[in-house]
């Protein structure tokens, strides 16, 4: 009462702070024992809180989890995030917690539930993504993302694809086929090629012309700085978001190519800046329908304002991100396994053979999907094998919380999908870590594709799967078709290297940011193409 009442004049107030011998106070603070003091009420607290009141006590996982989510971070800042958390859930179980207020879970059903509807919004992490502004893939608002979804949505169903079939299949396989016969020739006969990176050429080139409606060109110059830009952006955007200390300083630390990120505006850009001029020139009715184009002429919009200039850019940047790397991941894969599977291989191009014997046609993707079989099942192992869209995709358990099958998740807790765990649930899957296409060709083939979930589910499931599929036939199928590869004498991955953990031929190493890429792509990624001899040419 008598300090209250002294507090009470300001005056006295800063006679009090005066006296104080701020020498004595900072001693007493650094004093070792006060330190050591007040560090273990600390913990003494947290454990309390953590074994009395935790809501996700009963959930199992590391001891760490309980406190912080700083191992799980430094993994996925690593690139780690799929083989360490696939470690964990083999220890704890389909439900794990990684964080104070975070989950991971790999039952199918409860990812299908927490899919299926906006009740349980993206995580504010995806936010990091943004390119400046929220967009379609980052926003975890329903009414921006349905309206961006009914935007450029009509581009990516199979019939407005199959009128843009002849562009896909000029900017994909026939530029492909075309750059692979000039390496041949000067090869004498063969030619050894990074596949991993003329597959990001392709899909470069294909979404990049359906995009800005002009020719990139990554696969005839043997690649284009955007595809490295797009990376450099989004590996630092996944990054800082785990560290936003790093922010300021990422350039410094070498996480973030600062000239890159300018260069990849600037691209965006000028694309923008040329389709205003040519609208003004030509009229907008004499202008491509292109992703560009639809965005910019944004029928609709949640605020009533016109689209901005870095919504737009928004949008652009992540068609790019979520059309390059994805797709021709999904490639890689697939050549990366008939490398590893002769028999595999050879079934494929058996099958090939015989549903498109006729070599003056192409083979389309409506064709391709129904005839070929066994080639569809590979994909899809492949994408179970190697799920390429990554680390988890966390969701807000929302303001009721969330029943999963096996533990209740209080409102405002973060609940994140692992994709890959889904994949390689043995619930589901009879030894999953044998690649075997055949588990989709059999009585229950129908079923085990529903399994699959490499492009998620209900509301948010990718836009552009249709595309990717696309893309995958029309490239993979006819160059199948036409050439034969082999692995070169000193790659360290090929069907004799086993490891004796699953009894399976070792993939290459990956890491994984938002998509999967080879660790070492220079060295694990060639194959030797030649062209495929006929006994009869058509
Ligand atoms: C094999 C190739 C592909 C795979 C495996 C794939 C996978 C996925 C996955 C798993 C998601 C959900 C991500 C999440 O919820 O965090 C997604 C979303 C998305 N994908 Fe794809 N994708 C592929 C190709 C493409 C292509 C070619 C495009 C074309 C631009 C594209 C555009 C998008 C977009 C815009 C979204 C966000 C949708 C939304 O949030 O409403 N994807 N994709």
């Amino acid at each position: 009462m008598t300090i209250l009442s002294k507090l009470a004049e300001p005056s006295q107030v800063v006679q009090l702070f005066k006296k104080l011998d701020y020498q004595r106070l900072l001693k007493l603070l650094l004093n070792g024992k006060t330190l050591v003091a007040a560090l273990s009420t600390y913990l003494a607290l947290r454990v309390v809180i953590a074994t009395v009141f935790d809501p996700l006590k009963r959930i199992p996982g590391p001891w760490w989890g309980r406190f912080t989510s700083l191992p799980f971070d430094l993994q996925v800042v690593r690139g780690n995030c799929y083989t360490y958390l696939g470690s964990l859930h083999k220890k704890y179980g389909p439900t794990i917690r990684i964080g104070p207020k975070t989950v991971s879970i790999t039952t199918m059903s409860d990812a299908k539930k927490l899919l299926a509807t906006y009740k349980y919004p993206k995580s504010k992490e995806y936010e990091s993504l943004n390119f400046m502004e929220q967009s379609i893939f980052t926003t975890s608002d329903e009414a921006y993302n349905r309206m961006r979804r009914r935007q450029v949505g009509p581009v990516f169903t199979f019939t407005s694809l199959a009128n843009m079939e002849d562009q896909i299949l000029n900017d994909g396989y026939l530029a492909l086929d075309k750059k692979l016969t000039q390496l041949i020739e000067a090869g004498n006969g063969k030619a050894k090629v990074n596949y991993y990176k003329y597959f990001q050429s392709v899909t470069t080139d294909v979404i990049g012309h359906m995009i800005f409606g002009r020719e990139i060109g990554a696969v005839p110059s043997g690649g284009h700085p955007l595809t490295q830009w797009v990376n450099d952006s989004v590996n630092a955007a996944i990054q800082t978001a785990k560290f936003p200390i790093l922010k300021p300083i990422k350039r410094y630390l070498g996480l973030f190519r600062i000239k890159d990120y300018k260069k990849f505006m600037a691209f965006r850009d000028n694309a923008i800046s040329d389709r205003y001029a040519q609208v003004d020139k030509a009229g907008r009715e004499n202008v491509n329908e292109d992703i560009l184009q639809m965005i910019i002429d944004n029928k609709e919009s949640i605020d009533g304002k016109p689209i901005t200039r870095l919504q737009i850019h928004a949008e652009l940047g992540t068609m790019l991100v979520a059309g390059i790397d994805t797709t021709s991941m999904t490639m890689t894969y697939f050549l990366h396994v008939c490398t590893l599977y002769p028999h595999i291989y050879k079934k494929v191009v058996e099958e090939i053979d015989r549903e498109f014997p006729d070599r003056t046609q192409f083979i389309r993707v409506n064709e391709g999907r129904k005839k070929l079989h066994y080639f569809t099942a590979v994909i899809l192992e492949a994408m179970r094998y190697r799920t390429v869209v990554g680390g988890t995709f966390p969701r807000d358990s929302s303001e009721d919380g969330f029943q999963l099958s096996d533990h209740y998740i209080p409102p405002d807790h973060i609940i994140n999908i692992f994709l890959e765990g889904i994949h390689y649930d043995e619930r589901v899957w009879k030894d999953p870590h044998v690649f075997n296409p055949d588990r989709y060709l059999g009585p229950n083939g129908e079923e085990m594709k529903k399994e699959i979930i490499a492009f998620s589910l209900g509301v948010r499931i990718c836009v552009g799967r249709n595309l990717a599929w696309t893309e995958i036939y029309t490239v993979l199928a006819n160059l199948l078709r036409e050439y034969e590869f082999e692995i070169p004498n000193d790659c360290k991955f090929g069907p004799n290297n086993i490891d004796p953990a699953t009894g399976q031929p070792r993939m290459f190493t990956d890491k994984i940011y938002v998509t999967r890429c080879p660790e070492n792509p220079d060295r694990d990624c060639n194959v030797v193409f030649r062209k495929r001899r006929f006994a009869k040419q058509v």
